[in-house]
């Protein structure tokens, strides 16, 4: 380690400490975060699996950045890649496009086995492993519908699909002893205003409830369901809104999934967490930045970044948070995109662990405002850079823009050689 990071460290260790903040406990903590890193930033949510089909589901990706994975190797060499510049050890987010095999599958079809080679190498990298169904860039979603299709048929394509992927998660999870996140989204909705909005949300509960008929060990596998306010082509209604997975989620036991880009623009998550924590026994967060609509931007440090970290650090709600990362952004070099959010977002938690938490809420508790909002302030220049700093020296992975280097080299000697 360089001695200068050393000594930075030295010094700001010993402000924080006057405050009663023991910075080396606050990075052993630091380091049993785990930061789910989704797959579908590196390929521009194309998968493996049709890929060739167009991306659907009101979702869309843009920009022509080179380099972009075209197999699954590619991929897992870019995660790699992002990974050694991250510090600590995290998960690797997969959607069920993005099989490994060289069998045409359905996704109803779907078995453990087309992904064991993903298992191989999150066992041979020390990660875990996340999954979630692919319900949408299919033709049976072609006109914006699956768990709550009016015909039976398409309906019961999506279960089954769905009950896959639950058997797969329980299969990540039991193979590499941590447990598997299955995050359930949709993207049915209607353009213009429905007349019935009641039914298709009665058929999407009722699906839903096929979906999960299944018990599975909550060691190896639990389940998520993701609302959303609006997608392209569903601007009008989407069936599972945030009022519809509240009930779902709190009624059946699943982890309620707050994707920051999935309610109005002046809506933010990190208001949800306290509410939603003293109803559930977990939450599954998706990480994301929306800029005017659901954008998915990458993650940077900005205010509501810095309130998630807050939220989760003050109320304790780490041991129950998944946290996961949702955005892609095909204008800039991939790997770089997947370091910037995840630096970030682990960055955002040390400085919420940062803060005095127990003065600021005693100095609340007794009224003196004042002294809540000046502190508040001083602490956002304390030098949690410097912890920072000797936190990635200390894991491994370049200091401050260090990174930006390799990440350039990786482009030239990797990600152009792509063609
Ligand atoms: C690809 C993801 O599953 C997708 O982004 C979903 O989580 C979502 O947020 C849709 O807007
Ligand atoms: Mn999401």
């Amino acid at each position: 380690m360089e001695s200068n990071v050393k000594q930075a460290y030295e010094a700001a260790k010993a402000l924080y400490a006057q405050h009663g903040i023991d910075t080396d406990e606050v990075l052993r903590k630091l380091e049993e975060v785990k930061i789910s890193m989704h797959c579908w930033q590196g390929d521009d949510v194309k998968g493996f699996l049709n890929a060739d089909q167009e991306l659907t589901g009101g979702i869309s990706v843009t920009g022509q950045y080179p380099g972009a994975a075209r197999n699954p190797e590619e991929l897992r060499s870019d995660l790699e890649k992002a990974f050694a510049l991250i510090p600590g050890k995290h998960k690797v987010n997969l959607h069920a496009i993005y099989t490994d095999t060289d069998e045409k599958v359905e996704l109803d079809q779907l078995e453990p086995r087309h992904y064991e080679r993903w298992v191989d190498w999150a066992k041979e990298q020390g990660l875990g492993l996340d999954f979630n169904p692919t319900c949408f860039s299919h033709e049976k979603s072609s006109d914006g519908f699956t768990l709550s299709h009016p015909d039976a048929e398409i309906r019961q394509f999506w279960i089954d699909h769905c009950k896959a992927s639950r058997r797969i998660g329980a299969y990540f999870g039991e193979q590499l002893g941590q447990t598997c996140v299955t995050n359930v989204w949709v993207p049915d909705g209607f353009k213009d205003n429905p007349v019935d909005r009641m039914t298709p949300r009665k058929r999407l509960k009722a699906s839903l409830d096929e979906v999960f008929a299944e018990p599975l060990d909550p060691k190896y596998n639990l389940d998520a369901v993701e609302s959303k306010l609006f997608g392209l082509g569903s601007e009008a209604y989407v069936v599972g809104s945030h009022e519809f997975y509240m009930g779902y989620g709190i009624q059946n036991d699943k982890l309620i999934c707050l994707d920051a880009g999935h309610f109005h623009p002046t809506e933010v998550i990190s208001n949800k967490l306290s509410s939603i924590a003293l109803f559930t026994s977990g939450i599954l967060l998706h990480v994301s930045r929306p800029m005017r609509w659901d954008s998915d931007h990458v993650v940077i440090m900005d205010d509501e970044l810095l309130e998630i970290g807050r939220e989760l650090v003050r109320h304790d709600l780490l041991g129950i948070t998944h946290i996961g990362l949702d955005f892609f952004d095909a204008s800039i070099n991939r790997v770089a995109a997947w370091v910037v959010g995840t630096r970030n977002t682990i960055k955002a938690l040390l400085r919420a662990m940062l803060e005095p938490v127990d003065a600021l809420k005693k100095f609340e508790l007794e009224g003196d405002y004042t002294t809540r909002l000046a502190l508040t302030e001083e602490f956002k220049s304390y030098p949690f850079g410097a912890i920072w700093d000797y936190y990635c020296a200390s894991k491994g992975v370049p200091v401050r823009e260090q990174w930006i280097a390799e990440v350039k080299e990786y482009e030239q000697n990797v990600l152009l050689q792509r063609g």
